[in-house]
């Protein structure tokens, strides 16, 4: 059993260090100008990379679409690392290339995270496009609902851009679930460059009602 944990803890290692060297490929597309060799070259390289992960594609009912960990061994979810709940998330999945790397862990009632946006992610100029901003702002304030040992539906999500949030640089995040209500989940959350919001959003999330009856 502990070898099988250890495996799996060594398969995820790799997927992730893979995902991140993908994520960085991202990045130097989005911000270089090469020259027409130096792209072909990277095509071809790209084009070989695919080849030899197109036969591992998985198979079966959800897995093209699935994001949530289920019971997929040793990706299930630590305090101290909330990401592990959905890998394969596009706003944190650590199996995911396009999600930026974002960290969050549990506070006692609060979620508390950081994040570094690359030129990726941007929309004004040096500055996080406010999308991108909305969607994380979705992923923190859902895991506010699963520490508090709820998960819902995005009902309704409002932000409230203050200041820009700047590229390349340190982002606190901080959400919490404040009340709730029958099947429905308020939560309130912010983003914090050198202490100061740069965003907030409130989001009110609806709870399955399967999940209510069961
Ligand atoms: C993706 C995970 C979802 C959770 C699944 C559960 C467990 C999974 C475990 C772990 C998950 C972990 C983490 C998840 C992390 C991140 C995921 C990000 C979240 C998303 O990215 S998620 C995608 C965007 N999201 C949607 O894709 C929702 C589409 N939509 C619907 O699926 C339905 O629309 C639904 C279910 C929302 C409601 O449908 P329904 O039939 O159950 O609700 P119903 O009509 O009965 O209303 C009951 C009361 O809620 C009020 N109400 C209804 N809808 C409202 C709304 N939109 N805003 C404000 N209030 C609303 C009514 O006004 C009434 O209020 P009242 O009782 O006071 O009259």
């Amino acid at each position: 059993m502990e070898f099988q944990q250890e495996e799996a803890a060594k398969d995820r290692d790799l997927v992730e260090a893979v995902n991140r060297e993908a994520g960085e490929l991202i990045r130097l597309l989005r911000c270089s100008q090469a020259p027409d060799q130096v792209l072909a070259t990277a095509t071809e390289h790209i084009q070989a990379a695919m080849k030899s992960l197109a036969p591992y594609l998985r198979q079966g009912e959800g897995w093209s679409t699935i994001s949530i960990a289920s019971d997929t061994p040793g990706l299930g979810w630590l305090e101290d690392d909330l990401t592990r709940c959905m890998p394969y998330s596009p706003v944190s999945g650590t199996c995911n290339p396009v999600a930026p790397p974002i960290r969050m862990w549990r506070d006692g009632d609060e979620v508390r995270g950081e994040v570094v946006f690359s030129p990726t992610y941007a929309g004004p100029p040096n500055s996080v496009h406010g999308g991108i901003i909305a969607a994380v702002f979705d992923e923190l304030l859902s895991m506010a609902n699963v520490i508090s040992g709820n998960a819902g539906f995005t009902g309704t999500l409002s932000i409230r851009y203050q200041r820009h949030t700047p590229l390349d640089r340190p982002i606190e995040l901080w959400a919490v679930n404040e009340r709730t209500s029958g099947r429905k989940l308020f939560c309130r959350g912010e983003m914090r460059v050198d202490g100061q919001v740069t965003a907030s959003a409130e989001g009110l999330f609806i709870r399955p009602a399967t999940q209510m009856d069961s």
